[in-house]
């Protein structure tokens, strides 16, 4: 029988103290270079500054066609100005001949404005006769056009360094003249289940086995989290089969997240090869109550998460998620939050934070109603209920009850 080398302290340990214990072993990671086109889900590492104005030019907003307003000053439906047509412009070839004072120039959405120009006039206004057109209205100055730098001005910051590259981003790197952008190098994660009762995805199962569930759950969530996931297995509670594990993983990952084996019992593994670099302790929340973080031998960080699945997520979200991030040196660390209004109610236990998968009942108000995930609340078994929860409701410590019409705090997955 393991034993482990040391009794966990019996007091709770806070959430943000745990977390903070945990954010200090983020390093940021070096760079790569991509191709603007494979930046998606990158976390950008310097600034994108536009090579030029945005417009770069005066341009036409409509189809119609440019004209001096001077020479619309008068005009009416009863008594049209009649302008020459001289020259036309398109997006891509700019109009050859200046806007005299009498003429206009047939010009296209996206096209410059030709000099002398000061409006365009939506050709739905006009009415073309031959090479003239009629137009009876006036138009005021800079009508359907888009100035120069409208958008962004040569040298402005576009992008900074730490925005999550989505496809808006993308467009505007581009825009401004990028071909490649510095991101961050994505951390290289190791994750180990541990327990002698798990059996890969799609196994047959032998008496009082289950799937490991945990190493596809911690993997997916941290490629999600924006990592690479290098290394995922199950190892058995053989603490010299974990020990060989960790000792190849240490100096060759940026961070090993461990499942199972953190809490008191006999084949609790993790806390047994890990006692000493990693601080065990019991985290004022639920679930995950018991949780471990620290460095191996080389220094490579360690974080340790409770083995049930719901408190393995959970733990994910509220620890090693913001790690990764703080690592990629991202500007939005935390998942995104809000209230919501509980359309339910359940019992909080004593003096920990509880963290409840929660459903949206009604996404259309200000104040969306939430509802448990499933009735079985945060049992930190609940690994198929899981899979209904679109945020996680987070109860203050001191709460002991919620009850329909409470404003809860939500992170929305
Ligand atoms: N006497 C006490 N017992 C327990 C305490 C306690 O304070 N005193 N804490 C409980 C809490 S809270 C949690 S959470 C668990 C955490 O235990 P471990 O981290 O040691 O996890 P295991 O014992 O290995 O497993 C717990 C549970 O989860 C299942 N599991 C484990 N790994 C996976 C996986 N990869 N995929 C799917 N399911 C997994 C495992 O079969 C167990 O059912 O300890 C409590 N006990
Ligand atoms: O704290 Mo444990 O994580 O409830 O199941």
């Amino acid at each position: 029988m393991n034993h482990p080398s040391e009794p966990i302290a019996p007091t709770l340990r806070g959430v943000a103290e745990h977390r903070a214990a945990v954010l200090e072993l983020a390093r940021v990671t070096g760079t790569d270079e991509v191709d603007v086109g494979a930046g998606l889900g990158r976390v950008l590492a310097r600034d994108v500054t536009a090579a030029g104005s945005l417009p770069a030019w005066d341009s036409s907003a409509m189809d119609g066609y440019a004209v001096r307003g001077a020479d619309l000053a008068r005009s009416s439906a009863d008594s049209p100005a009649v302008l020459d047509v001289v020259g036309e412009a398109a997006a891509g070839v700019p109009s050859a001949v200046p806007v005299a004072p009498g003429t206009a120039v047939r010009i296209m959405t996206g096209a410059p404005v030709p000099a002398g120009a000061d409006a365009v006039v939506r050709q739905e206004d006009v009415a073309r006769h031959g090479a003239r057109v009629s137009i009876g209205r006036p138009a005021h100055r800079g009508e359907h056009i888009r100035p120069a730098g409208d958008d962004v001005r040569a040298g402005e910051r576009v992008l900074a360094a730490g925005a999550d590259l989505g496809p808006a981003q993308l467009a505007a790197a581009v825009s401004a003249g990028a071909r490649s952008l510095v991101v961050r190098r994505r951390p290289r994660v190791a994750v180990l289940s541990t327990g002698a009762e798990l059996v890969a995805a799609g196994g047959a199962l032998g008496p009082a086995q289950i799937h490991d569930s945990n190493s596809v759950l911690l993997a997916a969530a941290a490629t999600e989290a924006g990592a690479e996931v290098v290394y995922r297995d199950g190892v058995t509670d053989d603490v010299a089969a974990l020990r060989t594990a960790l000792a190849e993983l240490d100096g060759a990952v940026d961070l090993v997240v461990t499942s199972g084996g953190v809490s008191v019992g006999d084949h609790d593994v993790v806390r047994e090869a890990l006692t000493g670099p990693v601080s065990f302790v019991r985290v004022a929340m639920q679930p995950g109550k018991p949780q471990g973080s620290g460095r191996l031998a080389a220094g490579t960080p360690v974080v340790c998460l409770p083995g049930n699945p719901v408190s393995a997520f959970v733990s994910f979200e509220v620890f090693v998620r913001p790690l990764l991030r703080t690592m990629l040196a991202a500007a939005a660390v935390e998942q995104r939050s809000g209230w919501g209004v509980a359309d339910d109610a359940w019992r909080v236990p004593a003096d920990r934070e509880q963290y409840m998968p929660v459903r949206l009942e009604d996404a259309a108000t200000d104040l969306p109603r939430v509802r448990r995930a499933v009735p079985g609340g945060s049992g930190s078994h609940l690994v198929a209920g899981l899979a209904a929860a679109q945020g996680l409701a987070v109860v203050p410590a001191h709460v002991r009850h919620v009850r329909p019409g409470d404003r809860l705090r939500v992170r929305w997955l």
